[in-house]
């Protein structure tokens, strides 16, 4: 039975860095260092430890890998031991180290640190176990194999394993926590001993209205003290234009972030409520899973171009997905044909300007048909003209294709004839959302991130506080002269 969560503001989500290949770094990082030290070990008094078993246990309890890694670094193990075994059967490495893996991934997934103080036990008691049951396995295979007698295995072998695995009880907490602080300096692990969470059990019930709803979310990246999110609420309806703008480190980028599920899968860190994408609880699905939802564009769009030509830019995230290469031929020339890149199939993308490598970007998110498009500060890379196009272009997207579009942004020009909404960030927080005229407003009234007001509502502005008041908002050049004609026609305008 699933358990029900009714108040996600008091829900907390905690996950390390960058989680999906750490492991794999880690581990090849040990087990190189196992080899090392397994070729250069001296044996005291006749044992050896086995460094890669030391190593790889390291390396597990530090990632915690799903059992099917954990064979996978084992089986590695195994090979480098093989290659490098005086053994008379080096192949029963691999039948050893297989139950090594699951032993050691027992200890990682299902023993709680055991703790003196500070000091965990766990390290060496994981590190004696997987020994013992990976030596037994080795010396039970080459006593069959081998033909060895009974009396030289029991009085010879398994006492020599103990030892062995009193060794690497030993070796393995020497290894451990020099290599956790290695990895913690290098932000490759969590600070804590926290595990990642995991919200797969919970009924998460969206409480605001919208196809993307952000509720009291509170954020820290890891290794931050600093909330880089605090308390943030917003909804975005079908069909709105949100442009979300602040001085910069407000948090505009980590909010977008946290809409398409990159904050808290990709960036790891703390989550404290919950954002609702699609209707999707972020916690609750891959960032893959909301991309059908919510296609991004980054700021740095080259990033994202990873083939040749237009055309096979269009075609590999389809492909991915699977489809048949009719729907892909189909959902390119639509998506191409929205951002007037249609009949550019073979162009070479190095041939592209920036403006229409950012189109391409914004193709290739389309043709997943998501239903929201974020863009994160589109127009930083772009002359005044790519502006205005990159704009244009988003409103007719916004208008005729009904989709939804947030956009973070510094150049409120170019924005405010599309934006319907503006939301207003400033160390974390949401400071005023509203139409652009409110929000315009409270950039003033609070002096936050005032010099982004554009020139023409601050000429409105300015000459309120002069006791001029005026029928409609400078919001474009056209009512901007319009009000002022009016003003004239009136006399010297409305003095309030
Ligand atoms: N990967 C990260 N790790 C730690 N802190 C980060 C990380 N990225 C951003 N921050 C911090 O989070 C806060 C919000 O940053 P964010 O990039 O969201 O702001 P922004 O409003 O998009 O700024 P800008 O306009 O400069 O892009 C800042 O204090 C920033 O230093």
């Amino acid at each position: 039975m699933m358990e029900q969560v009714m108040d996600v503001s008091k829900l907390v989500f905690t996950k390390a860095r960058g989680g999906r290949f750490r492991w794999l770094t880690i581990s090849t990082l040990m087990l190189a260092i196992g080899m090392l030290l397994h070729l250069v070990s001296p044996s005291v008094a006749g044992f050896t430890p086995n460094w890669m078993i030391a190593c790889y246990v390291v390396a597990i309890l530090l990632t915690k890998p799903s059992y099917k890694q954990c064979l996978g670094i084992c089986m590695v193990a195994a090979l480098m031991e093989v290659f490098t075994s005086k053994s008379a059967f080096p192949y029963g490495d691999f039948a050893s180290e297989f139950f090594g893996a699951y032993v050691a991934g027992f200890f990682a997934h299902s023993v709680p640190p055991i703790k003196i103080g500070k000091f965990s036990l766990r390290p060496a008691i994981a590190g004696f176990i997987t020994t013992c049951v990976s030596g037994f396995t080795f010396v039970s295979i080459l006593t069959l194999v081998m033909g060895i007698p009974m009396k030289v295995y029991l009085y010879g072998m398994l006492p020599a394993v103990a030892m062995v695995g009193i060794g690497n009880g030993i070796i393995t907490p020497f290894l451990y926590f020099p290599a956790l602080r290695l990895f913690k300096s290098m932000h490759y692990m969590a600070e804590s001993d926290v595990e990642d969470s995991d919200h797969s059990g919970l009924v998460l019930k969206q409480q605001q209205e919208g196809v993307i709803s952000v509720e009291h979310l509170t954020y820290t990246y890891p290794f931050s003290k600093k909330k880089a999110l605090d308390n943030v609420s917003m909804a975005v309806s079908k069909g709105d234009f949100v442009v979300v703008t602040g001085p910069n480190g407000a948090g505009k980028t980590t909010l977008l972030m946290s809409m398409a599920g990159a904050i808290p899968h990709y960036y790891g860190g703390t989550m404290e409520g919950m954002v609702f994408t699609g209707g999707k609880a972020v916690t609750q699905h891959t960032i893959a899973d909301l991309a059908s939802s919510i296609g991004v564009i980054l700021s740095d769009y080259k990033a994202q171009i990873v083939t040749l030509t237009v055309g096979e830019e269009m075609a590999f995230t389809l492909e991915n997905h699977g489809f048949p290469p009719d729907e892909i031929r189909r959902r390119s020339k639509e998506a191409l044909a929205k951002v007037h890149l249609d009949g550019l199939e073979e162009r070479k993308v190095s041939t592209l300007s920036g403006g229409q490598c950012q189109r391409l970007v914004v193709a290739a998110v389309l043709a997943e048909e998501p239903e929201v498009l974020v863009f994160d500060e589109p127009t930083s890379a772009l002359d005044p003209e790519g502006i205005r196009e990159f704009y244009e272009m988003v409103g007719e997207l916004n208008r005729k294709e009904g989709l939804t579009v947030i956009v973070a942004e510094h150049h409120l020009e170019a924005a405010l004839p599309f934006a319907k909404k503006f939301i207003l960030m400033n160390q974390g927080k949401i400071i005023s959302q509203g139409t652009p005229e409110e929000v315009m407003r409270a950039m003033k009234q609070n002096h936050i991130y005032e010099e982004a007001i554009p020139d023409m509502y601050r000429a409105q502005l300015t000459l309120e506080d002069q006791g001029i008041s005026f029928e409609k908002p400078f919001l474009n050049i056209r009512d901007a002269e319009q009000s002022v004609m009016d003003s004239f026609e009136k006399g010297e305008g409305k003095h309030a």
